[in-house]
């Protein structure tokens, strides 16, 4: 789409302290509709997108709304929940709209299914990261090159109260790395462990057979712990992000970019060109 085409933009809710999204305007630069947009991250994405002088917000949508009105956006962006955004993927990937999927809960299964649904969209592009902080993925990265080096790897997510899912998903994709990474050094995943009785939940569950324990607690956004133990030593990689602003920087890059990946690709990793 040309740089001044008009077009129209629509949306059904008001993005916070901006003027409500309605009417024909022009419209400049890659179009972007939210889904999730009355959310802490999807509100935070309106205002990045409106922020972008290359990018124009064009629907913002919240629950009950009309997908109608994505009609103009050239990319779509997802932070709903697991039981709705498989819905929005479909009906996006069938609109032949590029997806940035930031929404948790992707299995191997969901996975598939999105890849069945993009092989009879040949040319739409959809990026599906459990976590766009640039640190994050960077913690995520460090953890799979050392967990080789150790005996022991145990992950600590900590959240917000208000996370619907636990484990978060960085955690799961951190420990699917890290198993994946012992696995091919042919190490046990699980390290030395004597425990022969334990309340339920007291060591935490089991991702790819990595302990993961989840936190929630008032005052905090996201973090995690990967901890390393080997004899004698400790290594611990933490993360941190205090805002959702930590994670536009990762949203826009692959707004910018996900029109040039037609297919699937998981992970804001694919787009950092990290060894
Ligand atoms: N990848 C990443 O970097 C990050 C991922 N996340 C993930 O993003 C997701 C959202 O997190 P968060 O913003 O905190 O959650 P919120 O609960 O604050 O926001 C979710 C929003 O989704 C909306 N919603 C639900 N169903 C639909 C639907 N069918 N269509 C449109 N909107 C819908 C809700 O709307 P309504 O209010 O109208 O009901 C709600 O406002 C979670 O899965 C979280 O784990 C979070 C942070 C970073
Ligand atoms: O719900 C959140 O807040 C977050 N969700 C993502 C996850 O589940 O990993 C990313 C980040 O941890 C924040």
């Amino acid at each position: 789409m040309s740089d001044s085409e008009s077009r129209p933009v629509t949306g059904a809710v008001p993005v916070t302290g901006a003027v409500p999204v309605t009417g024909a305007v022009p419209v400049t630069g890659t179009a972007v509709g939210v889904l999730g947009a009355r959310g802490r991250m999807g509100s935070t994405v309106c205002a990045a997108v409106e922020a972008a002088a290359d990018l124009a917000l064009v629907a913002a949508l919240g629950t009950g709304d009309d997908r109608g009105a994505l009609a103009a956006a050239d990319v779509v962006v997802d932070f709903t929940t697991p039981d709705a955004v498989m819905d929005n993927l479909r009906w996006c990937v069938q609109a032949g709209k590029h997806v940035v999927v930031g929404t948790t809960g992707f299995d191997e299964p969901r996975l598939a299914t999105l890849r069945g649904w993009l092989a009879a969209a040949p040319g739409v592009g959809v990026l599906v990261a459990p976590n766009f902080g640039v640190a994050a993925v960077l913690m995520m990265t460090f953890a799979a090159r050392a967990a080789r080096f150790f005996d022991s790897v145990e992950i600590i997510e900590l959240h917000h109260p208000g996370k619907a899912d636990a484990p978060s998903g960085t955690a799961r994709r951190t420990a699917q790395l890290v198993a994946a990474a012992r696995t091919t050094a042919g190490l046990p995943v699980a390290g030395p462990d004597a425990t022969t009785a334990a309340l339920d939940g007291a060591r935490g569950a089991r991702v790819d057979g990595v302990p993961v324990h989840a936190v929630r607690l008032a005052g905090l956004v996201a973090h995690q712990e990967v901890l390393l133990g080997g004899a004698g030593e400790t290594l611990t990689l933490r993360h941190d992000s205090y805002d959702r602003t930590s994670f536009m920087p990762g949203v826009l890059l692959s707004v910018r970019k996900v029109g040039e990946r037609p297919g699937l690709t998981v992970g804001l990793e694919s787009l950092l060109d990290l060894d």
